[in-house]
C-alpha cells in the first residue's frame, strides 16, 4: 500500500525492568483499515497501544502516529479517539455531562445529542453514571470514541458486557465511522468479530508477532473442516475422515470446496442422510490454538 500509514511502527522494543514485554514489533496501519491486534494473556498488546496512544515511552525503537510522534499530545491527540476498557467517568456524573465533558477533551466538533443518539442512550441523558447498568456504562464508553468522528479510533474489547442488540448497533456505528473514513485498530478476545471484520490483523504471543496478515492469510496454512454424522449401515465415505467417539465424522480438508463436492454427490447418489453436516473455513480460534504448537 502506498499511502502514508496512519501508524507505523518500527522495532518497538518495551521492558519492565528486566522483563522484555514487546520485542522488536513493527507494523503499519493504513488510512481506512480496520487493524485487529490479538494475542494470548500477557503477549504485550495493551503495552504496545498505550505505546501508540502517548501513554508509555519506548525503551527502544520509533512510533509515528500521522507521521508525528505520540508523546507531541498537542498535534496528536485530537486526531484520535481511545475507547478504554475502563474509562472512568466520575460516578456523580450524569450521562450528558459525561458526554460534554468527554466533547471539551477531546477538542472535536460534534453535538451531545447526535453522539447520545449513536450509542443509544438519549433517554438516560439525566442518569447518573452510578446508577447505569455495566452495558450502559460500556456503551458510555464507546462515545469516547465516536466522538467528533476522530480520525484513529482505538476501541479496546469494545462488545465485552454487551447484550446482542448492543453489540450490533455498536458494530453499525464502527461501520458508519469507517464510512466516513476513521481508521480502526481493534482488541479483542471475541475472534470472530475479528475474523467477521478485521482487513488485517496482528497475532501476538509472547511480546512478538505470531503472525500478520489479512484473515485469509493467516487460517491458509491450517485445513478446513467438515461435519457430520453418519448412520452405521453407510456405505464407505469417499474420503479419509476421523470418526470421533460420539459418531461424528471429521475431515479436515485444504480443499473445502472440492471435498464438500465429493461428499454431496455420494450421499447423494447413495441416498445417504448427512446429519448436522456442517462446513466452514478456519476459524481464527484454530490459530491461537496452533500456537506454541507449531
Ligand atoms: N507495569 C508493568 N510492570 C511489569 N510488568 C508489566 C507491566 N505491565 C505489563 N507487564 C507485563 O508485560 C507483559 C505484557 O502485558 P500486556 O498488558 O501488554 O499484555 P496483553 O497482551 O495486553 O495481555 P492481556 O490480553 O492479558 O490483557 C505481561 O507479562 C505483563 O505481566
Amino acid at each position: 500500500m502506498s499511502s502514508t500509514p496512519v501508524i507505523d511502527v518500527e522495532r518497538l522494543n518495551l521492558k519492565y525492568g528486566d522483563f522484555h514485554a514487546v520485542k522488536d514489533l513493527s507494523f503499519q496501519v493504513h488510512p481506512g483499515e480496520l487493524y485487529a491486534l490479538l494475542g494470548t494473556n500477557g503477549a504485550g498488546k495493551t503495552s504496545t497501544l498505550e505505546t501508540i496512544e502517548g501513554h508509555r515511552v519506548a525503551t527502544s525503537g520509533t512510533v509515528r502516529v500521522f507521521g508525528q510522534s505520540p508523546r507531541d499530545r498537542r498535534a496528536v491527540r485530537p486526531r484520535m479517539g481511545i475507547m478504554l476498557q475502563e474509562s472512568g467517568f466520575s460516578p456523580d456524573l450524569t450521562v450528558k455531562e459525561s458526554v460534554r465533558l468527554i466533547g471539551t477533551l477531546a477538542q472535536r466538533t460534534d453535538t451531545v445529542e447526535r453522539v447520545l443518539a449513536i450509542i443509544d442512550l438519549t433517554r438516560k441523558a439525566g442518569t447518573k453514571v452510578s446508577q447505569l447498568s455495566g452495558g450502559e456504562k460500556r456503551r458510555l464508553d464507546f462515545a469516547t470514541a465516536v466522538y467528533g468522528t476522530p480520525e484513529l479510533v482505538f476501541l479496546d474489547e469494545p462488545t465485552t458486557g454487551l447484550d446482542i442488540q448492543s453489540r450490533d448497533a455498536l458494530w453499525d456505528a464502527v461501520d458508519k465511522l469507517r464510512e466516513d473514513g476513521s481508521t480502526i485498530v481493534l482488541t479483542t478476545h471475541y475472534l470472530e468479530e475479528a475474523q467477521q471484520r478485521a482487513d488485517r490483523i496482528g497475532l501476538m504471543h509472547q511480546g512478538t508477532f505470531h503472525k500478520e496478515g489479512t484473515v485469509a492469510e493467516l487460517t491458509q496454512t491450517l485445513p478446513a473442516v467438515i461435519s457430520f454424522d453418519l448412520p452405521a449401515s453407510a456405505p464407505a465415505l469417499p474420503l479419509q475422515a476421523m470418526r470421533e467417539t460420539d459418531g461424528k465424522f471429521l475431515v479436515e480438508t485444504h480443499h473445502l470446496q472440492k471435498d464438500l463436492y465429493t461428499l454431496l454427490g455420494w450421499a447423494q447418489n447413495n441416498a445417504v442422510e448427512l446429519r448436522g453436516l456442517n462446513a466452514g473455513p478456519t476459524r481464527l480460534d484454530d490459530v491461537f490454538r496452533s500456537i506454541g504448537s507449531e
